[in-house]
C-alpha cells in the first residue's frame, strides 16, 4: 500500500539539530562569564519578545495537533497541550505587564503572582513535555475511529485553556503565602537560586532527556523538540545567572527562549512541506497506476472511455473528424493454448508496445480489453485513418512474433485484425457508442473476411 509517511530522511536533521546544538551551547559559554553585565535598556523588547514567544508556540501547538490527528501519535496530543498552555500563559504575562492592560500600581502588586506564574509556566510546560515521553510506549500509534480522534482534538484544544485557568487561580489564591521571588531592585536571585530555579531546570533537564532516550530521534519533529528543550535550559541557564533584566545575558537569554521555538516552528512548517511533496508525487504515481494498465503499459479502458468522451466533446467545437481503431489479435485463443498464457501475456506486451511505438504521439493507444486494443486518432479522416491502420497492422507482422500454426503449415507470425470507425465533423451524427459499435461491426467484418486486414466503417 502507498503510504504518506512522516520520516523521511533523518540524519540531516539530526546533523543540523547537533550543529545548531552546539552553537548554541557555544553562544551560553561564551556569554556566561559576562552575563551580568548591563546592556542597554531597551523595555519594548519585553512585550516583543512575549507575543512573539506566545505567537510561535501557538502556531506550533496548531501544527503539533494537525500532526496527532494525522498519525495518531497520542503523545504528539501532550506536546500540543503543552505548547499551547505555554503560549497562553505567555499572553496572560504580557496583558499583566504595565502599560499593557495594567497601571504601574496595580502592576507591583499583582508582581509576586506573577513571578510565580512564570515558574509555572516554564516548569508546566517542561512537565507535558515529560509527560508526554513517559506515556509514550503505554500509547503506541494507532489508528483511531474517526468520532473518536475528533473528540480528542477538541479536548486537546480545551485542556490547555483549563490548565492554565487553574495555574491561575492556584497562584492568585496562594499569592500571600508565597515567598517574593524579586526583591525591590528586580533582582530575580532568589528565584534564580532558590528552589524554584532548580525546579524549572530539572524539569527542562529530565523532558531533555526523556526525548532524547524514548523517542530516539526517529522523526526530524523530535530531533528538533530535544533541541528546542536544550535551548530552553540554555534559556533559563544564561538567565538564571545574570538574575536582572537588561543585562547582556538576559537578552542573549530572551534571544535562546525565542530560538527554542522558532527552530521547532520552522521544521514542523518544512515537514508540511515535504509531505505535501511527497503526497503530490504519491498522487501522480497514483494517477499514473490508475490510468495505466498493468500488464502492457498502455492507457487503461477507463481512461480510454474519458479521452474518448474528450474527443468527441472537441471535435463538436473543432468540427475535424475522428477515428477509432479497434485491433483484435488473430488467433489468440490458439496462441495461448499452444504456448500457455505466460508467453501470451507477453505477447501482448510486445503487440502492445509495437502500436505504442508506430503510433503518432497525438493517438491515443488503449488495451480494451484481453487481447482487445483500441486507438484513437484524433484530427484524422477516414483515408488517414486507413493508412494509419495498414501502418500499424504491416508493424505488428514485421515484429515477426512466432505465431501458433496449425500443424503441417508453414511457421506464421502473429497478425492483427483492424475495424476502423471514422466520425465526421457533425458531432450530432452518432452518440460516442456508435463510434465504438461500427469500429467494432467494422472488426467483425475484418475477421470475417479471413483476418490480417483493416476493414472500414464510415458514418
Ligand atoms: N495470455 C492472456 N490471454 C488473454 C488475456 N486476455 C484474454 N486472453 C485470451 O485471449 C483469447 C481470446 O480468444 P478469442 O476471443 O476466442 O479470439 P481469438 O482466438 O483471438 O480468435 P479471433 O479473434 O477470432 O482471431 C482467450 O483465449 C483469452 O483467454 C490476457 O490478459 N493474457
Amino acid at each position: 500500500m502507498i503510504e504518506l509517511h512522516s520520516v523521511g530522511n533523518i540524519r540531516p536533521h539530526r546533523l543540523f539539530a547537533s550543529l545548531c546544538a552546539a552553537m548554541l551551547i557555544l553562544a551560553a559559554v561564551l556569554v556566561l562569564p559576562h552575563a551580568s553585565q548591563p546592556a542597554p535598556r531597551v523595555p519594548l523588547l519585553v512585550p516583543v519578545f512575549s507575543s512573539a514567544q506566545a505567537t510561535l508556540n501557538a502556531i506550533i501547538a496548531y501544527l503539533v495537533l494537525l500532526q496527532f490527528h494525522m498519525e495518531r501519535n497520542d503523545p504528539d496530543a501532550l506536546i500540543s497541550i503543552a505548547f499551547a498552555y505555554s503560549s497562553l500563559l505567555t499572553l496572560v504575562l504580557l496583558v499583566s505587564l504595565p502599560g499593557v492592560l495594567t497601571s504601574d500600581d496595580h502592576f507591583a502588586r499583582l508582581a509576586p503572582a506573577l513571578g510565580w506564574l512564570w515558574v509555572a509556566k516554564l516548569a508546566g510546560h517542561a512537565l507535558l513535555i515529560l509527560l508526554a515521553m513517559l506515556l509514550w510506549r503505554k500509547w503506541p500509534a494507532r489508528t483511531a475511529a474517526r468520532g473518536e480522534i475528533h473528540c480528542r482534538v477538541a479536548l486537546v484544544a480545551f485542556v490547555p485553556v483549563l490548565l492554565v485557568g487553574c495555574a491561575c487561580a492556584l497562584v492568585n489564591g496562594l499569592a500571600s503565602n508565597l515567598p517574593l521571588l524579586q526583591d525591590g531592585q528586580g533582582s530575580y536571585a532568589s528565584l534564580a537560586r532558590g528552589w524554584p530555579g532548580l525546579f524549572i531546570l530539572a524539569c527542562w533537564a529530565c523532558a531533555l532527556l526523556s526525548v532524547l532516550l524514548v523517542t530516539r530521534l526517529r522523526r526530524s519533529f523530535d530531533c528538533w523538540l530535544a533541541f528546542s528543550c536544550l535551548a530552553y535550559l540554555l534559556y533559563l541557564t544564561v538567565n538564571f545567572s545574570s538574575a536582572l533584566r537588561f543585562t547582556a545575558g538576559w537578552y542573549l537569554s530572551r534571544l535562546f527562549e525565542l530560538t527554542a521555538s522558532a527552530t521547532l516552528l520552522g521544521a514542523l512548517l518544512f515537514e508540511v512541506l515535504r509531505m505535501q511533496r511527497q503526497l503530490k508525487t504519491l498522487y501522480q504515481s497514483a494517477y499514473q497506476i490508475s490510468i495505466r494498465d498493468g500488464l502492457t503499459g498502455l492507457y487503461s479502458r477507463r481512461y480510454f472511455d474519458t479521452a474518448l468522451a474528450h474527443e468527441q466533446q472537441l471535435m463538436a467545437h473543432t468540427r475535424r473528424p475522428l477515428s477509432l481503431l479497434m485491433i483484435d489479435i488473430d488467433f489468440f485463443k490458439r496462441y495461448n493454448d499452444t504456448y500457455g498464457h505466460p508467453a501470451g501475456d507477453d505477447c501482448l506486451r510486445q503487440v502492445a508496445a509495437c502500436l505504442q511505438d508506430s503510433a503518432r504521439s497525438s493517438d491515443i493507444v488503449a488495451r480494451y480489453g484481453g487481447e482487445e486494443f483500441a486507438v484513437i486518432l484524433p484530427d484524422t479522416d477516414a483515408n488517414e485513418a486507413r493508412q494509419a491502420a495498414e501502418r500499424l497492422r504491416n508493424a505488428i507482422m514485421a515484429r515477426g512474433i512466432p505465431a501458433a500454426s496449425p500443424a503441417g503449415r508453414e511457421r506464421l507470425v502473429v497478425t492483427v485484425s483492424i475495424g476502423l470507425g471514422c466520425r465526421r465533423s457533425d458531432p450530432q451524427a452518432a452518440g460516442e457508442t456508435t463510434l465504438i459499435d461500427e469500429a467494432d461491426h467494422a472488426l467483425y467484418d475484418a475477421k470475417r473476411q479471413g483476418r490480417n486486414r483493416v476493414a472500414c466503417r464510415i458514418l
